[in-house]
């Protein structure tokens, strides 16, 4: 490794930063998953941690999701919720973000008979103590499941509604092929009337149509993934000119093989076009690594210089929602780490 790309990684270790896209359901671990079965009384398919973790051999995002609900049938008290979303913001802590937008997936535990109070008030209390115990941020970010239709997401919605000062924004997940942004004009139109936060996931592995259709139907803040925009030059440019951001999950990509080889990866490209690049983990229990990891595999393959790592760390506190002086805050603790790096 050249001195350049070790000093980048050193830096991305010491950095505040946000993380944007985190499924919390993702975070899940197989001990932990193990331990909630045998709390819960659930029985898995799987002999032990070592079984299910050797199932984790993902050809692409539907082999990958059809683990991910499986896990997450472990879920059934308040206290689980606590416990999933507590270890996350633990790991998240130890990585130095200072700041998590958490995507929660209620239709998963609704349609399993968990009631959206017992979803909604375990993850919620999580976010206080983190709060309170490590002076971590964290929000959390409602998904609709794309499979499932358009009515669907509605009465999830209005179902959730009287915890609405509990989540700050809604989401859009889950399987993408076949089920466009458009689908969900509605609900997204209904969010947006109540003052809620919008992000979808587009571009995954579905088409740059889909990043389009995010951005005129649905009028999302930010494009989760967003990657296949690649692929036309006139969606950069739009992403870069609109300063819109695209919650990029790199390890991700590479297990669900959107790209062949980190080397390959669109993000450095998409930087250096002007876009808002972040850097996340999406579901880091399933893909071998949380925040940090992400970056510092990134910055290898990529070779990725010291300067374009603090801007990475940037633009995640640009794309945050969190109000203007916070955000200034978090900037000066980057930029007193960064100067302190220089000495
Ligand atoms: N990478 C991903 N894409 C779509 N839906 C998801 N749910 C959890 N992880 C996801
Ligand atoms: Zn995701």
């Amino acid at each position: 490794m050249s001195p350049s790309t070790i000093a980048a990684i050193d830096l991305a270790r010491a950095i505040p930063k946000a993380e944007l896209h985190v499924h919390v359901e993702g975070t899940l671990e197989p001990e932990l998953i193990f331990q909630l079965a045998g709390r819960n009384g659930v029985t898995l398919p799987y002999d032990d941690v070592e079984a299910l973790r050797k199932a984790y051999a993902f050809t692409d995002l539907q082999s990958f999701l059809d683990i991910y609900y499986a896990g997450a049938s472990v879920l059934l008290k308040e206290q689980d919720f606590y416990d999933m979303a507590m270890a996350y913001l633990r790991c998240a802590h130890a990585d130095r973000v200072v700041h998590a937008e958490i995507f929660f997936d209620p239709q998963t535990h609704t349609a399993r008979g968990v009631p959206m109070q017992i979803v909604i008030e375990g993850l919620h209390r999580a976010c206080v103590d983190a709060g309170q115990e490590l002076g971590i941020s964290a929000v959390l970010i409602l998904c609709f499941l794309r499979h499932l239709s358009e009515d669907d997401a509605l009465a999830t919605l209005e179902a959730a509604l009287p915890w609405r000062d509990r989540f700050i924004g809604i989401g859009l997940d889950s399987s993408e092929f076949g089920h466009p942004p458009e689908k969900f004009a509605r609900v997204f139109a209904r969010a947006r009337e109540l003052g809620l936060r919008l992000v979808a996931h587009a571009g995954e592995e579905g088409p740059p149509a889909y990043i389009r259709q995010a951005l005129d139907v649905l009028q999302v803040e930010r494009i989760d993934h967003g990657v296949r925009s690649i692929e036309e030059p006139a969606l950069v440019a739009r992403l870069a000119s609109e300063r819109m951001p695209l919650t990029v999950c790199p390890l991700s990509n590479l297990k669900l093989k959107g790209v062949q080889d980190l080397a390959r990866h669109p993000l450095r490209k998409l930087l250096q076009a002007g876009v808002c690049v972040t850097i996340n983990s999406d579901d880091p229990a399933y893909f071998d690594g949380y925040v940090t990891e992400n970056y510092a595999q990134t910055i290898e393959a990529l070779k990725l210089t010291p300067e374009e790592v603090v801007q990475i760390a940037r633009n995640s506190f640009e794309a945050s929602f969190v109000d203007e002086a916070q955000r200034q805050q978090w900037l000066d603790q980057l930029q007193s780490v960064v100067t302190k790096f220089e000495e």
